[in-house]
């Protein structure tokens, strides 16, 4: 029986055996081999299939370690600044909790699979008239003045608990692999793994006081090449400056001045990687693409890791019999609206057959 991210990672994280764990289950997530790439690259591609998680995103592996801390440090309320993720993410780790959850999303551009979880776990959810870098700031400044406690990627427990994505995938290939691509949207994720991947790479001990002491020994060979992908329309980091108004069809990774921007350029450039853009039509293909061929549903920014290995193989940058994974981040159902969507925009129209066995024959082509 799996038992949550901080238990199976304990002596990597910053608790001790006094912490009162929140956990719903999340990580342990499959690593699914993906068919269709790894024939069209020559690499050997996986996908870190992240929607698996308890609320459908990779957030609930940074959610499990804030609220644990936010438990630890006597909170009775959150608050998160949100496109939609990190929201379903906090109401339902801080109901596990029994804490108030406060969630500021950019109004009408959140999806609907992801309202309906912070409403259903009871937030308080607020619609703020500007985009996520707006809801951010005015999240940022109400945990300062007011006792709530801020649960967005800026909490470094939030890192902490999302590095074991990078472990995972080290404890099942056996190694780190040569590439590793994700979405990167407030740069939490990328910056996450870069830390575990490094970690993991040489021996470690738990600097958290009281933890459980001695020195881990390195568990990987080496360190994979973080290549990270924005949505085109809202791509700081691969324009040098903040984007004032970002727009992309991936409302998950709708943002134009990401958080943890500096710790992304070091997880770039500290790896030999690569952070690039990739367009809304580049995007809605991967997403096609993972449904169609690979037999995985996520919802469009998930696919953007995919959208890049895509676009670096075509350029001829990618260079064949590499391993490489792909985070993909949030679950199709989240926003499945794009499936019901055929590739120019009209609407998909399933077939209407009598209910006999001959109309329904010769509507399968079998007649
Ligand atoms: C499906 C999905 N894929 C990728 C990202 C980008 O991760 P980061 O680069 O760590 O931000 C998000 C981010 C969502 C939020 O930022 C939020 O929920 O507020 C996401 O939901």
């Amino acid at each position: 029986q799996w038992r949550g991210v901080i238990r199976e990672y304990a002596d990597r994280l910053p608790v001790t055996e006094k912490t009162k764990i929140i956990t719903l289950g999340e990580g342990g997530t499959p690593l699914v081999p993906a068919r269709a790439l790894s024939e069209l690259t020559g690499c050997t591609v996986y996908l870190k299939v992240e929607g698996m998680n308890p609320t459908g995103s990779f957030k609930d592996r940074g959610m499990t370690m804030a609220i644990t801390a936010a438990v630890e440090a006597g909170a009775k309320a959150v608050v998160c600044a949100s496109t939609g993720n990190t929201s379903a993410s906090a109401a339902a780790y801080a109901t596990a909790a029994g804490l108030n959850c406060a969630v500021l999303v950019p109004e009408g551009k959140i999806s609907m699979g992801k309202l309906s979880q912070a409403i259903a776990h009871g937030a308080t959810l607020l619609q703020v008239d500007g985009n996520f870098d707006n809801c951010l700031e005015v999240a940022r400044k109400l945990a300062e003045a007011y006792p709530v406690f801020l649960v967005n990627s800026v909490n470094p427990a939030r890192i902490e608990g999302q590095k074991t994505g990078s472990f995972e995938v080290v404890d099942v290939l056996g190694d780190a692999p040569d590439i590793h691509a994700l979405p990167v949207g407030n740069a939490g994720n990328i910056t996450a793994y870069w830390k575990g991947y490094q970690e993991y790479a040489a021996p470690y001990s738990n600097p958290t006081p009281g933890a459980d002491g001695g020195e881990l020994p390195a568990v990987s060979s080496k360190t994979p090449a973080m290549w990270g992908f924005q949505a085109a329309g809202a791509a700081p980091i691969v324009a040098g400056h903040p984007i004032d108004e970002p727009d992309t069809i991936a409302t998950a990774i709708r943002i134009g001045n990401p958080a943890s921007w500096e710790q992304a350029i070091a997880a770039r450039d500290e790896s030999g990687g690569v952070i690039e853009a990739v367009t809304d039509e580049q995007i809605l293909e991967a997403h096609r693409w993972l449904s169609s061929q690979e037999g995985v549903f996520v919802e469009p920014a998930s696919a953007a890791g995919v959208a890049g290995i895509l676009k670096k193989h075509r350029s001829g940058e990618l260079a064949s019999g590499q391993s490489i994974v792909i985070t993909v981040t949030g679950h199709g159902l989240k926003d499945p609206d794009w499936a019901l969507k055929l590739p120019d925009g009209s609407p998909v129209q399933p077939e209407k057959v009598e209910f006999d066995v001959v109309s329904v024959a010769r509507a399968l082509g079998l007649e």
